[in-house]
């Protein structure tokens, strides 16, 4: 497992995106009461924010107590963000008078001489941005950086035009991590596949996640799928199948078109069925190009003709197109009787999902726990999918048998039966 950096995801104001960062294990939301004349606004969203345990931080430039008691008072936030230069007086009282709440200060190039000594003594958490104003996606040079006491490095957020590269670059400077808003933005539009990009680097590999097929479900009960809101680690996918890979399943007549169109708010996936290199070169660009935002990332069937690192090995793990800066993750899924296929052609890739056998074949079980620990060191560093006819007592067993988490793909199980959701929620959540 990789060192993981403290994430914070600023500017939230829409639940889909407060759902998928709650997926995502972002570790602070920001919500924005920047001014006086915003008080009241998403106090809904930091309701349903906290109902999911998510640790809501107040960003604002109010910079009068009384009035940032009221804020305080009226959201009762786990912490709160004074964005602008450090006002030693001010962040002393609403300690006082709020032991429990975090603080967040920040500090910018636009500094001369900071008091760290006082920030370290005061703050919880310091949120080293380019300049005060905020959000200006602008990368910052950090000239206070190599002056910054450990004790204070250590609980400082890098903030300031961080994307992954970014992240890459700054990863060994000492800080805990990065508050980050203009990244998931295009224009007026939230970008859920660049925070998805970007916990790729920060909280890799993902464990506890599961992605329920809607690939068979009626239309009529695609209403379910407003479960996406309330249950911090589940998401969707469909797949998508000509039968040119399976001759028997055609998703064609399952509606796809309109679940993607029940799904164009919500991250979502699809894992692809097709048996060559060019068909699925030409899907994957299709669907990257309708669901720019929306689509996090895909599955693709391994078969023996596929050249796997077509799609994996761009910026390593991902397939680029030129309209978009984020990168569409591939995950190859792998039929458990390939996996030594598939090792000996693609060792790089950073993830995998495993079809495994049926829970009735005990003897295929045997064989998949076989293989499975015969490569169980290239697992180590990969985020592993387990996929096919799982329910909880499957899940339960893989868990023990393979002693770690793993991200679970579950169809039929779900979709016909929706209220065995919590029972699987709490399986998979469970240490
Ligand atoms: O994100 C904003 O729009 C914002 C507005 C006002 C005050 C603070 C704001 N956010 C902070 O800005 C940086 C993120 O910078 P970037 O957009 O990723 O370049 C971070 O400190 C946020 O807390």
């Amino acid at each position: 497992m990789k060192d993981q950096k403290i994430l914070k995801v600023c500017k939230i104001d829409s639940i889909a995106f407060a759902s998928f960062a709650l997926k995502q294990k972002a570790d602070f939301f920001g919500v924005h009461v920047i001014y006086k004349k915003d008080i009241g606004k998403r106090f809904q969203l930091v309701q349903d924010i906290k109902a999911q345990n998510g640790k809501v931080i107040i960003v604002t430039y109010i910079n009068d107590l009384v009035t940032l008691q009221e804020v305080i008072a009226l959201y009762q936030p786990a912490g709160i963000q004074f964005h602008y230069p450090f006002n030693a007086e001010l962040v002393q009282t609403i300690k006082q008078t709020n032991p429990k709440l975090s603080l967040f200060g920040v500090l910018s190039d636009e500094e001369s001489s900071p008091n760290f000594a006082q920030m370290d003594q005061l703050l919880d958490w310091v949120v080293y941005d380019t300049n005060y104003r905020g959000g200006t996606g602008e990368a910052s040079a950090y000239k206070h950086l190599k002056n910054i006491p450990p004790s204070l490095l250590s609980k400082t957020l890098l903030a300031g035009g961080i994307n992954p590269k970014r992240v890459r670059e700054l990863a060994k400077v000492g800080t805990a991590g990065f508050d980050v808003q203009s990244l998931f933005r295009s224009g007026n539009l939230l970008n859920f596949r660049s925070l998805e990009n970007l916990v790729d680097v920060l909280k890799f590999p993902r464990t506890r996640s599961f992605s329920v097929s809607l690939t068979d479900i009626p239309l009529t009960q695609m209403k379910n799928i407003g479960r996406y809101f309330v249950d911090p680690n589940l998401d969707y996918h469909l797949d998508y199948s000509d039968t040119s890979l399976y001759p028997n399943f055609d998703t064609t007549k399952c509606g796809i078109e309109e679940k993607e169109r029940f799904l164009s708010q919500l991250p979502h996936s699809i894992h692809f069925f097709l048996n060559s290199n060019e068909k699925l070169r030409e899907q994957i660009a299709d669907f990257y190009k309708k669901y720019s935002l929306s689509l996090t990332h895909v599955f693709l069937q391994f078969f023996p003709e596929i050249d796997c690192s077509l799609f994996t090995s761009q910026r390593k793990h991902g397939y680029e197109e030129k309209f978009n800066d984020s990168v569409l993750k591939v995950i190859p899924s792998v039929f458990y009787k390939d996996l030594d296929l598939f090792f000996e052609r693609f060792i790089e890739c950073d993830f995998i999902s495993i079809v495994v056998p049926p829970p009735e074949k005990k003897q295929n079980i045997e064989s998949f726990i076989e293989v499975y620990k015969r490569h169980e060191d290239k697992f180590k560093d990969k985020e592993v999918w387990l996929d096919r006819n799982l329910n909880i007592e499957f899940v339960k067993m893989f868990q023990q048998r393979l002693g770690r988490d793993f991200n679970y793909i579950i169809g039929k199980e779900v979709i016909s039966d929706w209220t065995k959701l919590p029972a699987i929620h709490e399986q998979i959540s469970k240490a």
